[in-house]
């Protein structure tokens, strides 16, 4: 579970208060508003890349505000997937597990796992640069799904993908919430992401949040 309870954030002269919300174990919620309205930073106060000055954030039974992002445990993917060009796509998906000191052999199979998951079999031994924006997103999925977290924060992951690309992503993420129960909090612009993905729609507009009825959806 998600749960922001009176967040403060100030960064220079924009701001956001009175940030409180609540994304249940298994949720998918998608994070929605105007360009430059605050979804980042609201997302990365989260993943702990941001500062908070009031409010509380508690993962799953825990107030971490203060807690370093490393602990939070948090499979996080953020805007473009920032994967690491020097690096294969098997290389970026053990990344996480490799600085947890996971044993090679262990690496080996979780990435051979993660790899079938998500349909990256063939792209294992090519490196970053040369990959289309569908096979980067998924490759960003899989480093953010590869240590087993409760928790999955994504930034915009469909926005520079071509419609037939976004429809195959919106299958993907929807059998995934089916298969792994993961809490899901998604930042989109899109209404139709929003309508295939979410069970709660978080609403930002003029430093305020709301959480419409999603009955009618
Ligand atoms: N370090 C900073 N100092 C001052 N202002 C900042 C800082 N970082 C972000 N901002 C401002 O905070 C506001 C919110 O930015 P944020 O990136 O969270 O918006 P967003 O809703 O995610 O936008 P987009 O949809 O375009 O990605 C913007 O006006 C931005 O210019």
């Amino acid at each position: 579970m998600i749960h922001c309870k009176n967040l403060h954030i100030q960064q220079g002269g924009f701001g956001l208060t009175d940030i409180n919300f609540k994304i249940h174990e298994g949720e998918y919620a998608i994070l929605m508003g105007k360009t430059g309205c605050g979804k980042t930073t609201i997302l990365e106060a989260i993943c702990g890349l941001r500062k908070i000055q009031e409010g509380e954030i508690w993962l799953n039974g825990h107030e971490i505000s203060k807690w370093p992002p490393g602990q939070r445990e948090i499979g996080y993917v953020p805007q473009e997937g920032a994967l690491f060009d020097h690096m294969t796509v098997a290389q970026n998906m053990g990344f996480a597990l490799k600085i947890r000191k996971w044993k090679s052999s262990q690496i080996g199979e979780r990435v051979s796992e993660l790899a079938a998951l998500l349909n990256l079999e063939d792209l294992l031994p090519r490196s970053i640069p040369n990959l289309s924006g569908g096979e980067k997103q998924r490759v960003a999925l899989g480093r953010a799904l590869s240590f087993y977290p409760g928790i999955l924060c994504l930034d915009e992951p469909l926005s520079a993908l071509d419609e037939d690309t976004k429809e195959d992503m919106y299958k993907l993420l929807l059998s995934l919430k089916k298969r792994l129960k993961i809490t899901v909090l998604h930042v989109s612009h899109s209404r139709s992401e929003a309508k295939k993905l979410a069970d709660k729609i978080l609403l930002l507009s003029d430093g305020k949040l709301q959480i419409p009825d999603m009955q009618h959806k």
